[in-house]
């Protein structure tokens, strides 16, 4: 495909792109509301031909449906590099990133300021109409998250717990777009996106945290064990 070489990014999270918070006062004039903390984003980081050459190459990806405790999601997955199975809590390596998402890989590094290679897991989720995913935040045995949208537009929900409920906030994810969750988005508050009647696919990179490293100087090359 003509992905070749990384391109900057045309916005970060310090310039701040359409966010939305619910507050209890609408305020039409008032300066958007910052980010929560660790969440980065930018738009373009496909052009729309990278896009459609990216889509024909995951029609042929062997995404299978999400299982979670015997439950099969709506939402279909393929994980390279690494996977964590929510059916048995296992984690472990899997086949290697497929060529042909490693110059996206490279892309999304230089986006999140991170190095290639510790982007060691890679996502495939392809969301048909009526999949979501709920609010979650990602396995312990990952640190950074980094996610791209492809297709449709979707909205990524944000919730933080609060003394008497919940602080909401929102980021649209038009179609290549990419976003990055580390530090505060990503271990205090939870995320979830809510079902579509379009289709839409995302891929996203992870790195493993210590925790994982743990779990993974543990394993040496024995059998999976239970982590997450
Ligand atoms: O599709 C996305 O952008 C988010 C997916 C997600 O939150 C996850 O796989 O943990
Ligand atoms: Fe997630």
């Amino acid at each position: 495909m003509a992905l070749q070489s990384p391109v900057a990014p045309r916005c970060s999270g310090a310039q701040q792109p359409h966010i939305g918070r619910m507050t209890a006062q609408f305020d039409l004039f008032a300066a958007p509301p910052p980010l929560p903390a660790g969440l980065t984003y930018a738009d373009a980081i496909l052009d729309p031909a990278e896009e459609r050459a990216l889509l024909v190459r995951l029609a042929d990806v062997p995404v299978t449906p999400f299982k979670f405790q015997g439950w099969l999601g709506k939402r279909e997955t393929a994980s390279y590099g690494w996977r964590y199975d929510f059916a048995d809590a296992s984690f472990g390596p899997t086949e290697p990133i497929p060529d042909f998402l490693l110059p996206l890989r490279a892309r999304a590094a230089a986006f999140a300021g991170l190095a290639e290679e510790d982007l060691v897991q890679a996502m495939v989720t392809r969301y048909d109409p009526g999949a979501g995913i709920g609010w979650h935040r990602d396995r312990p045995v990952f640190e950074h998250v980094i996610g791209i949208s492809l297709a449709n537009p979707a909205t990524l929900r944000l919730r933080r717990r609060t003394a008497d409920g919940f602080e909401r906030a929102h980021l649209p994810l038009p179609p290549r777009s990419i976003y990055r969750l580390s530090g505060a988005v990503r271990h205090a508050w939870e995320h979830s996106i809510a079902a579509m009647d379009v289709p839409r696919w995302s891929i996203t990179f992870r790195t493993l945290s210590d925790k994982g490293l743990k779990e993974l100087a543990r394993r040496s090359g024995g059998p999976d064990r239970p982590a997450g």
